[in-house]
């Protein structure tokens, strides 16, 4: 069933990493018409401009909001409210806010009185922090968790839902406090524990020189924006002490089990069997850095007939996907090996009438 474009013109409020990641695939995929950044660093909006990430920016609230018919909130978590009120009183009464930030319980209740406020947090990040950094694929099976209040309309968080699941994400739904209180285990407290461990190696420098691929893995986050993951947890505190005092428990547990060989075994095959089973996360299909994603409308036919046209021209479709169908037609991402095959298709397709853009402008889009 062909569905209509949820939003027509969309803000970002913060195009860093996630702000410039949704944005990327807000385009990519044809969800929106037009993006309007909004920053507090007027830098960050020329290279996001320069980028394409963004049609247009912003570093003041204003009469520009009125277009909006979504206001995506993207900032440090704690500037989040205060960004959603500015921005509230230029927006049209109609205009959605949702928002990305890693902590719900807090946003949510000073934000309670917001007329359609959707609560967000996309369950895919990295260690990396900017809009260079964007990019579309960082959000594709990401579990995207929704924490609507009571005032939140019901037909606005299904809106939202179908947004998320147009990127390319999974929309889960729950209740703003559960959301800290996993997130608090799942996500903080594996920080802190990064901060700890990374803690140890400053403190004696051979430490460094043994540190191997496991050390690397386990304290990847620590490489994380500091000001960013700071704010994090500080505003999860209640629910990251509670973690952490189980995360005490279960390591006094495991110093208890070093006297019990077959007691260890048996955690250390818990802990196997846990981490195998872990639900791994897809992104897109091969590692080509050369995506084409064309729009095409909605007839027998068309993916052929782009293959034909391709085909003639001697240019391989490596990986080819269909995207997000929109009201007039739907889209096509097609993968190539190299730039120049990628410049080709565009020039082919372009010449005939199809409407293409590059994916995630060169960049990766793994
Ligand atoms: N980094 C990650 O892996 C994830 C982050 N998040 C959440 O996404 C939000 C953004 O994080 P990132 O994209 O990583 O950060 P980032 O540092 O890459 O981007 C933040 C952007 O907000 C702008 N900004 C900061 N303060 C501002 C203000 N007062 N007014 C206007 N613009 C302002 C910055 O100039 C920057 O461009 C945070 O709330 C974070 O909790 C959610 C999921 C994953
Ligand atoms: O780097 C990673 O793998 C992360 O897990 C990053 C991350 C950071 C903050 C979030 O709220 C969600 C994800």
């Amino acid at each position: 069933m062909v569905t209509p474009n949820p939003f027509k013109t969309v803000v970002i409020a913060g195009v860093g990493l996630i702000g410039g990641s949704v944005a990327l695939g807000l385009k990519g995929r044809f969800l929106a018409d037009k993006i309007i950044g909004y920053d507090a660093n007027p830098e960050t909006l020329k290279l996001a401009l320069a980028l394409g990430v963004i049609d247009e920016g912003y570093v003041t609230p204003g009469d520009w909001a009125q277009q909006a018919d979504l206001i995506i909130l993207a900032t440090p978590v704690g500037s989040l409210a205060r960004i959603a009120r500015d921005l509230s009183s230029h927006a049209r009464e109609d205009a959605v806010f949702t928002d990305v930030g890693s902590v719900k319980g807090k946003v949510t209740d000073l934000l309670s009185d917001l007329r359609n406020f959707v609560p967000g947090h996309p369950m895919a990040g990295s260690e990396k922090a900017g809009v260079t950094a964007a990019r579309a694929s960082l959000l594709e099976n990401a579990i995207w968790v929704l924490t609507p209040t009571a005032n939140t309309p019901l037909p606005l968080l299904n809106r939202v839902k179908q947004l998320v699941t147009k990127l390319g994400a999974n929309p889960v739904v729950m209740p703003p406090d559960a959301h800290d209180q996993l997130i608090a285990t799942i996500s903080h407290l594996p920080y802190m524990t990064a901060l700890a461990l990374t803690h140890m190696v400053a403190r004696d420098e051979r430490l460094a020189l043994l540190a191997a691929g496991g050390f690397r893995d386990i304290t990847r986050v620590a490489s994380g924006d500091p000001r960013m993951s700071r704010d994090m947890v500080i505003n999860n505190k209640e629910a990251l002490r509670e973690a952490i005092s189980r995360f005490r428990k279960e390591l006094d547990q495991l110093e208890e089990q070093l006297d019990s060989p077959e007691m260890l075994f048996e955690s250390a095959m818990e802990g196997k069997r846990t981490r195998d089973s872990l639900p791994i996360v897809k992104r897109s299909l091969i590692p080509g850095l050369f995506d084409l994603v064309v729009a095409i409308p909605d007839k027998p036919g068309e993916i052929g007939r782009i293959a034909n046209i391709l085909g003639d021209k001697g240019i391989n479709i490596k990986d080819i996907e269909v995207l997000a169908i929109r009201e007039e037609g739907g889209a096509l991402r097609l993968g190539f090996e190299t730039g120049e095959l990628l410049e080709r298709a565009h020039a082919a397709l372009n010449a005939v009438g199809y409407e293409t853009r590059p994916r995630g402008l060169g960049q990766s889009s793994l």
